[in-house]
């Protein structure tokens, strides 16, 4: 007589988004290593998805792209949060976790910390632990400073060192492109890179020489009114001198795609991906088109944000 089949083993999947910093404010650096910061993160539609299955033993694939470039060992920041959610709750992280990487590889899009929050959000479900918002939030911030945001999605601003969140209003969709490079930017190299240039220009480093950074009233009205022309011109990012000082080649990336038609041209967070403003989805198909073909990144992806956050799917 024939067995029944086994259950199959259940899969738990979420979608966590990229995002880009269309203010990052850099104060000076603190004892602990950090910044302070004013990060206004827009969560856009690009995605990774992060895939739970119990395991005997803990493992980790990874496909997509890039995945060549992703650490597959336990030092992965989507293991170590399957890791630290076992421990919180004292069981074994017996899970295989699957990344398929959509999101840019040491890009300043985040995509680390997409992973690491999509694992703790598909852990938690899978192994039934039904841990509070509020904790799981906690975690993301042991993790690192982006982790907050890229579990909670849509805009907000991040202080202290990124993962203080207040969520904030967007009246609108925002249409972007993303200039992809050839290579990373190490985020540890760009705020050190940051902190070089300011003490040669002789405006200091240290957390006593730079003020608190703010968000900025008119950014914050721009992304509330949904007003492109206005948020182009206020987005600004800190920490692009220096990402352009470590990739000098990124300034033709940017004038490439305000050649194009874009409303403004950033590096996105510690780059160097550079990120493009645009009025409407057409233009930014366009744009994307022209800077496919300019020679001056490896691929541009048009895409629109606010974005959800870690989404089980
Ligand atoms: C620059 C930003 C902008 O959103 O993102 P990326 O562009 O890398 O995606 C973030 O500040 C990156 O956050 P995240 O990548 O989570 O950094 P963490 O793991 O917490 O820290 C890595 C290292 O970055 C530096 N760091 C990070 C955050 C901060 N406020 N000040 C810092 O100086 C420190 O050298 C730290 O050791
Ligand atoms: N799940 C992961 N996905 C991508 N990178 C990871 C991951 N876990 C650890 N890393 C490491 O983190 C570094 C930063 O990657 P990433 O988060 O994609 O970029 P960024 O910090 O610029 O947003 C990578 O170079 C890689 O060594």
């Amino acid at each position: 007589m024939s067995q029944p089949a086994a259950a199959p083993a259940r899969t738990v999947t979420v979608r966590v988004p990229a995002k880009v910093n269309v203010q990052l404010s850099v104060g000076g650096l603190r004892a602990d290593g950090f910044h302070p910061l004013a990060n206004v993160f827009l969560a856009v539609g690009l995605y990774d998805s992060v895939s739970a299955t119990p395991a005997q033993t803990p493992r980790l694939t990874v496909s997509g792209p890039d995945a060549a470039l992703v650490p597959q060992d336990r030092s992965n920041l989507a293991a170590r949060a399957a890791r630290l959610l076992a421990q919180r709750h004292g069981i074994e992280a017996a899970v295989h976790l699957h990344l398929a990487k959509d999101i840019p590889v040491a890009g300043g899009m985040a995509g680390g910390s997409a992973d690491a929050a999509g694992a703790l959000l598909a852990c938690d479900r899978l192994w039934g632990l039904d841990t509070p918002r509020e904790e799981l939030l906690a975690l993301c911030a042991e993790l690192g400073s982006d982790v907050p945001f890229s579990f909670a999605g849509g805009a907000a601003l991040g202080q202290g060192r990124g993962e203080v969140l207040t969520p904030l209003q967007v009246g609108g969709v925002f249409h972007w492109v993303f200039a992809v490079a050839d290579g990373g930017l190490s985020t540890p190299d760009v705020y050190r890179e940051c902190d070089r240039l300011r003490e040669a220009e002789g405006t200091g480093s240290a957390d006593t020489d730079i003020p608190e950074p703010v968000a900025s009233e008119a950014l914050l009205a721009a992304l509330r009114g949904g007003d492109p022309q206005a948020l182009a011109a206020t987005v600004h990012n800190d920490l692009q001198a220096a990402a352009l000082s470590l990739r000098p080649a990124l300034a033709e990336t940017l004038t490439a795609g305000l050649e194009a038609g874009a409303l403004a041209g950033l590096v996105s967070g510690s780059g160097p991906t550079c990120a493009f403003l645009l009025p409407d989805a057409d233009s930014a198909a366009r744009t994307a088109h022209a800077l496919t073909t300019s020679g001056t990144c490896r691929a541009a992806r048009p895409t629109a944000g606010p974005a959800p956050g870690a989404t089980v799917v």
